[in-house]
């Protein structure tokens, strides 16, 4: 496990250090892999130069298009997409303890206990080698929020609002045909209640903070990724790794940034 380190590095920016320094302190495989350099005994005075890991949390309503986006932006940007829905639907179909009880939650388009995702969340962090994620449908409610502060103790660095309307969420939910238990037409209401009732104070949380791109997701998934490239594109890390539409630059315009 991670454990809690009281001095804070001025290398480390204040959104993701302690999640850096707890793995760091803790030797495990995510923290060694934000490691810049080994120590030796002369740096040892030396503030750590651990990097944090750089977090998107992914959010919108029902079948605004998140998934679909981020598998956009893992092909150009090459963060690790992690779902938070696609964890809960591994552990129904690993059947697992907690399995049963996803399963009816999610059946009814209700949220799943915090520590449940948390944990999930928390071990593909812990066991990945990158140093980039997108958290796509999480949090969805403000406990969901406070607990990835608790339990991860680090901040998104950027938060993705996908803007869609109802009718467009509820005409692509139901024409996903992916099998989920959940796309069909009275789950998808108790869905979209629930997104306006508990994500939408989230999302406004972050447009407080600056944090939030909000993005008008109506359009081709071209289109759309056109107003997410840019936001990717302004931050120095994410310049040197494109290895897709390398020429690809657009107008900040198209996109809504609350910061
Ligand atoms: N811009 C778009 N135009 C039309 N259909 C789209 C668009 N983007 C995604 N879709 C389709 O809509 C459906 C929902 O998309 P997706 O699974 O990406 O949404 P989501 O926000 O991840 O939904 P959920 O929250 O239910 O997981 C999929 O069938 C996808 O192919
Ligand atoms: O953080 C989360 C994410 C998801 N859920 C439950 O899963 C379904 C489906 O999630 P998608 O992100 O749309 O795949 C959602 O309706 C919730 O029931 C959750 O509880 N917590
Ligand atoms: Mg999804």
């Amino acid at each position: 496990m991670w454990r809690r380190v009281a001095s804070l590095s001025p290398m480390i920016s204040s959104s993701s250090r302690s999640l850096a320094l707890n793995q760091a302190a803790s030797g495990l495989k995510l923290g060694e892999s934000f490691a810049t350099h080994m120590i030796n005994p002369e740096e040892r005075a030396s503030p750590p130069k651990e990097k944090a890991p750089f977090i998107t949390f992914v959010l919108g309503g029902p079948g605004s298009g998140k998934g679909t986006q981020c598998e956009k932006i893992v092909e150009t940007f090459g963060l690790q997409h992690l779902s938070a829905g696609d964890l809960l639907r591994r552990e129904i179909a690993m059947n697992t303890k907690n399995g049963a009880t996803i399963l009816n939650l999610i059946k009814d388009g209700k949220i799943v206990p915090s520590e449940v995702t948390v944990k999930l969340i928390q071990k593909e962090l812990e066991s990945s080698d990158s140093s980039k994620f997108l958290i796509d449908g999480f949090p969805r409610t403000e406990e969901n929020r406070v607990a990835f502060e608790r339990i991860i103790r680090a901040d998104p660095d950027v938060v993705l609002f996908f803007d869609c309307p109802e009718e467009e969420m509820v005409t692509r939910v139901l024409n996903r045909n992916q099998g989920r238990i959940d796309d069909n037409i009275t789950t998808m209401k108790k869905r979209l209640k629930i997104f306006n009732a508990l994500n939408r104070p989230v999302i406004d949380y972050y447009k407080n903070k600056g944090k939030l791109y909000t993005i008008n997701a109506v359009g081709t998934v071209d289109d759309i990724f056109q107003h997410v490239l840019p936001i990717f594109n302004s931050f120095e890390q994410f310049k040197e790794s494109r290895h897709v539409n390398p020429k690809s630059t657009i107008s900040s315009s198209l996109v809504e940034s609350s910061s």
